[in-house]
């Protein structure tokens, strides 16, 4: 008989309820959450997941994370792979960070990065897991960014620059070593957009997001360069899955012909 561990997903973290309700109202209210299984009994199933838990049912499914810098054309990656009916995309959660609960995190860490970047990363690590562990119909899952380059690379930039205190980077970097020493994470595949800061410049202004209007290209150039040393140099930080770099300063018609170009080996990852 196997252990099952029962958490319920973030979504469902708040249940008055059915904590009123007692056991069986708990059990009933995360029945449609999902359960995360001790992976002892599969630890040959992928590599490193041994004793963490893992999300019951969805270890078979390849999961591809799309990298890149702000505006370097993620979201219009996924929109056209989402044509694939073997494909499911899962974008970044944004409309979260712009609003919880009536606040606008994203807004404030732009604001005051000092002050608020905490409250964002915070958020932005609880919702990136919640991405990873959602379930998936179809065989390959590709999401946009990850809970890896979340710490990587933002976290780590706005440490470096002096913008986090010490001790909210501290806090943040422990609950993250204990989300990946417990939790399997898996991914299968990274593609790399890899643009020109300036070009990515170039796309946010043309994008105009409200709270991005204030980014200079000195921080588009200071998160390219963690993203270079993390996935090209690999000087920083473990690499979670292979690579695949696709240079992305192209026309949109040229980047959709790529695409194409790389579809196979995109989808050799759920091989
Ligand atoms: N290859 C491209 N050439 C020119 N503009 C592009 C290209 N790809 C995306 N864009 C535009 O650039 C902006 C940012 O693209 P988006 O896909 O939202 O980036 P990301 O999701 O990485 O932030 C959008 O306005 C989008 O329409
Ligand atoms: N961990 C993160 C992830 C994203 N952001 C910011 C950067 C952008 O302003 C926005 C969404 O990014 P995009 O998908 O457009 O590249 O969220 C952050 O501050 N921290």
């Amino acid at each position: 008989m196997s252990v099952c561990v029962t958490l319920v997903s973030a979504r469902r973290a708040v249940a008055p309820a059915c904590l009123w309700a007692g056991w069986s109202g708990w059990r009933k209210a995360c029945a449609g959450g999902f359960r995360l299984v001790p992976s002892r009994a599969r630890s040959g199933t992928r590599p490193g997941a041994a004793g963490k838990l893992l999300r019951d049912g969805e270890d078979r499914k390849a999961v591809i994370c799309v990298e890149g810098n702000i505006a370097s054309g993620k979201t219009t990656c996924l929109e056209y792979f989402s044509k694939t009916s073997s494909i499911e995309v899962l974008t970044e959660p944004i409309s979260k960070w712009r609003d919880v609960r009536g606040h606008n995190p994203l807004a404030l860490m732009y604001q005051d990065p000092q002050r608020w970047g905490i409250t964002l990363q915070t958020y932005v690590q609880l919702t990136m897991l919640d991405r990873h562990l959602s379930a998936v119909g179809a065989p390959v899952r590709m999401m946009e960014r990850s809970l890896f380059s979340a710490k990587y690379i933002f976290v780590e930039n706005l440490f470096r620059s002096g913008k986090m205190p010490e001790v909210d980077y501290a806090v943040l970097s422990e609950w993250f070593d204990w989300i990946t020493a417990n939790i399997c994470i898996p991914v299968d595949l990274i593609v790399y957009l890899q643009t020109s800061p300036q070009t990515c410049h170039e796309r946010l202004k043309q994008r105009c997001r409200e709270e991005e209007k204030v980014i200079p290209l000195e921080y588009l150039e200071s998160i390219h360069q963690l993203y270079e040393e993390w996935l090209i140099r690999r000087s920083s930080w473990p690499v979670p899955a292979p690579v695949l770099v696709i240079p992305a300063d192209h026309n949109l018609q040229r980047m959709l012909h790529q695409y194409e170009e790389n579809r196979a080996k995109i989808l050799a990852a759920s091989l």
